[in-house]
């Protein structure tokens, strides 16, 4: 039996859970605070991102992965914002350690994991549940994607602003824009995760973990707000997105 058919409905009685990678510090947008900790219209950028879990329908645990020095700022953070539901565990010093570390305090009974940034703080509730929703119909592996709407240069890497040669360009219709939140069988992504432990291959998101453990991977529709707040042009749209909805009392 091929991998890409064991994909099964999960059990009904199994729950979701959200792994949400928060430890990392935010370099590209500049110093300041650790970037889950900054802020968006007053409210730190973690508390939009759980806030935007817990409204999915499907979610009912939540786990937090802080700054490896600043689980207890997380923490009492999370409880100033009545989230004291949210678990919170000390992060590692990659995406993919701090993952992990989630993923080890999750309960016997969730079946389905998915792993949000806490730097995409504005995704809208009906990407987390379509993602949830396609993983507990039986795909292993959801990824919530956009085409690309620039055309995308392959080149030899050069640094430091030189010229770079270039190698290729991809067919663009045939790439997407990655986005999170990611949903997984949670043996899957358990298996994944164990595997990169061990072989010290590194991935830039969960899905290209588990892509290598010969496992399909499916991509839904992402959407725009969803992106990644990044570098400092990323805070003044989503300072806008969050304006537009106040305006139209959207979430
Ligand atoms: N050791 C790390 C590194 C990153 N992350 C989290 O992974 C998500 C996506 O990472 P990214 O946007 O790259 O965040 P940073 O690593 O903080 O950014 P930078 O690379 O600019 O420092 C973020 O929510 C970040 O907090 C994490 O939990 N643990
Ligand atoms: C997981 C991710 O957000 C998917 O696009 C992305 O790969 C994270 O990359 P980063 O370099 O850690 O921001």
């Amino acid at each position: 039996m091929s991998r890409e058919s064991t994909g099964q409905a999960r059990d009904p009685e199994s729950r979701t859970a959200v792994v949400i990678p928060a430890a990392g510090r935010g370099v590209r947008l500049g110093p300041g605070a650790p970037k889950a900790l900054r802020t968006l219209s007053g409210t730190p950028m973690l508390v939009h991102a759980v806030r935007a879990m817990e409204r999915a329908r499907a979610v009912s645990l939540v786990v937090v992965v802080a700054p490896s020095d600043g689980a207890k700022e997380v923490r009492n953070l999370l409880d100033e914002h009545s989230l004291s539901d949210v678990v919170v565990v000390p992060g590692g010093e990659t995406r993919q350690d701090s993952v992990r570390l989630g993923l080890a305090v999750l309960p016997d009974d969730i079946g389905t994991v998915l792993v949000h940034d806490a730097a995409r703080p504005l995704v809208p509730v009906d990407t987390v549940d379509a993602v949830a929703a396609a993983v507990r119909d039986g795909a292993p592996a959801v990824v919530p994607a956009l085409p690309v709407s620039d055309t995308v240069k392959e080149v030899e890497p050069r640094g430091n602003g030189a010229p770079e040669p270039v190698t290729g360009t991809p067919d663009r219709s045939r790439l997407r824009a990655v986005q999170t939140p990611q949903g997984f069988a949670r043996e899957v992504l358990a298996e994944a995760h164990e595997r990169v432990a061990r072989e010290g291959e590194g991935a830039t998101d969960d899905a290209g973990m588990v892509e290598r453990t010969g496992v399909q991977v499916v991509v839904v529709p992402g959407h725009e707000e969803a992106f990644k707040v990044t570098r400092p042009l990323d805070l003044v749209l989503a300072e806008a997105v969050l304006a537009r909805r106040r305006a139209t009392d959207a979430f």
